[in-house]
């Protein structure tokens, strides 16, 4: 036993993976210092001390970061049929909870497979198509917020738009999703247990043990055992409550929830999971996405006039009307959108995969390492999105790099906020489409400029896996709407 563990310990020297030494934390590896700081900072500082391809260990668990292009596209997209399983930082994840064990992320493989391909069904343009009335209709609401704050477009207010682009994707996923109105902005509860999903850490005694003798089924029955929740959190019941109604109402939808029980999936629990798992995967993506824009386009007035030229051309060309069916065509916004998720990518650290073959990589010919099987290679886009040796002045908006007709052969990697490859997000078309409508619907009536609140230097929330606005986004918000 003792020589296993201890041959584990020495896998990534073994490998030429570089990283810090183990030598006097060999029970730990790097937990403790991982556990203090925001993953997101560890991973920069690892990469920064021990290059683009480099490791560490969270107790006995082995996690290599990679951002290297070439490894990154082996590892993604050539070899993307070995590269199949999604590890989770914590074998069983954070949350070893029965019901979350069934969301499509938590599944082995050839399950994982099925339930996405029946997922995936929900992002066709056909039903992109079915859903934008609803998507209108809410942006539509957010407009007339924003109308009332501005005291009926006669004043301008320092507005914090966080909450309000929260409210707006909270009620996209609710009503397409699930046909439901949550009445979010007045729930404080039920916003406290999506937070609180979001913020998990691995820092309990149970989780910690398990991480240092991860072979140990034991001590795994003996986490899920100590770790059980007694009380379901509110998006967990909210859930239930979605699919149960519909189950005992027997009414069709035209929703996400209506296709799984279409494709005949008929556990409760699982329809529960993956319901829960639609609300945690779009709703701080998506809210965080649209602050972060707005953010940028707030202290890069530039940005924003050309934003607005371009949208004073469109709508001469449109009669004045925003149309969902040619959003695609404002190209600026898309790159200014584009700029804004490379700066701020909302997931940053996901992207993880684990091949079932041990594999030899090398460079013109010479040998760089080896990624070994079953071991967490963890694609470190945010570090990535930030390269000085990739990106010209990498912490600089500048949208119009994405415009760029010669950009180098290694752009669609080193880019990729919504991952690559067969487990790239799946809701990358939703994305797409909502964006940019609710951006140009904004812009083409209000400007948005800095107030006493904004902060030139956005103060950022790192969670698990994901980073959002830590107090808000602030603006000057100012009626002006695009004559045309
Ligand atoms: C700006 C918005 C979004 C961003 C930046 C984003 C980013 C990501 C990233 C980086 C991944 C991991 C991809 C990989 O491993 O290669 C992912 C996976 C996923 N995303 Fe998104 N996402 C967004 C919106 C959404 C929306 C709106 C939905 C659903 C309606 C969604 C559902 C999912 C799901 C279910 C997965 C897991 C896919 C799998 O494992 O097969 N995401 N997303």
């Amino acid at each position: 036993l003792y020589r296993r563990w201890y041959q584990t310990m020495r896998l990534l020297k073994k490998c030429n993976i570089k990283g810090p030494n183990i030598k006097f934390n060999i029970i730990r590896g790097q937990m403790e210092e991982y556990n203090k700081t925001p993953n997101v900072i560890w991973d920069t500082e690892m990469i920064k001390k021990y290059g683009p391809i480099c490791g560490y260990y969270i107790g006995a668990k082995a996690v290599i970061l990679v951002a290297d292009p070439d490894l990154a596209r082996h590892i993604q997209q050539g070899h993307a049929n070995i590269y199949q399983e999604r590890p989770r930082r914590v074998p069983g994840g954070i949350n070893p909870d029965p019901i979350r064990s069934k969301m499509l992320g938590n599944l082995p493989v050839p399950e994982w497979r099925e339930l996405r391909s029946i997922l995936s069904k929900n992002f066709s343009s056909k039903r992109i198509k079915g859903i934008t009335p609803t998507i209108c209709q809410l942006i539509d609401e957010l407009m007339n917020k924003i109308t009332v704050a501005t005291n009926n477009n006669k004043e301008s207010v320092e507005l914090n738009i966080y909450p309000i682009f929260q409210n707006l994707t909270f009620q996209m996923i609710s009503q397409t999703g699930f046909s439901v109105h949550v009445n979010f902005s007045d729930d404080n509860e039920l916003k406290a247990s999506i937070e609180e999903e979001f913020s998990k850490s691995a820092t309990s005694f149970w989780t910690k043990v398990c991480l240092c003798f991860p072979q140990s089924t034991i001590l795994q029955h003996l986490r899920k055992y100590f770790n059980k929740s007694t009380n379901s959190s509110k998006l967990q019941n909210l859930c239930e409550n979605i699919v149960m109604n519909r189950l005992n109402a027997r009414e069709r939808k035209d929703d996400i929830l209506q296709v799984m029980l279409d494709s005949e999936i008929d556990d409760k629990e699982k329809l529960q999971a993956n319901s829960m798992l639609f609300y945690e995967a779009a709703y701080e993506t998506l809210s965080a996405s649209l602050a972060f824009t707005m953010h940028l386009l707030t202290i890069n007035e530039n940005a924003q006039k050309k934003v607005r030229e371009e949208l004073s051309d469109y709508l001469k060309e449109n009669y004045g009307q925003i149309r969902p069916e040619n959003i695609s065509q404002l190209k600026y916004l898309d790159a200014v959108i584009k700029e804004s998720l490379r700066i701020y990518p909302p997931q940053t650290t996901f992207i993880s995969r684990s091949g079932e073959e041990d594999f030899v990589y090398e460079k013109d010919g010479k040998y760089i390492c080896t990624i070994p099987k079953k071991v967490q290679v963890q694609i470190a886009l945010y570090q990535m999105h930030h390269s000085p040796g990739f990106w010209v002045d990498p912490e600089r908006f500048i949208p119009e790099r994405h415009l760029d007709e010669t950009k180098s052969s290694a752009y669609d990697i080193m880019y990729q906020p919504f991952g690559k490859g067969r487990r790239m997000c799946i809701g990358y078309r939703y994305a797409k489409f909502v964006l940019p409508l609710a951006l140009a619907t904004i812009l083409s009536k209000y400007t948005f400029s800095k107030s006493a609140r904004t902060e030139l230097e956005l103060s950022l929330c790192f969670k698990t896996a994901t980073m959002t606005p830590k107090i808000g986004v602030f603006s000057r918000v100012v009626f002006d709407p695009i004559v045309c």
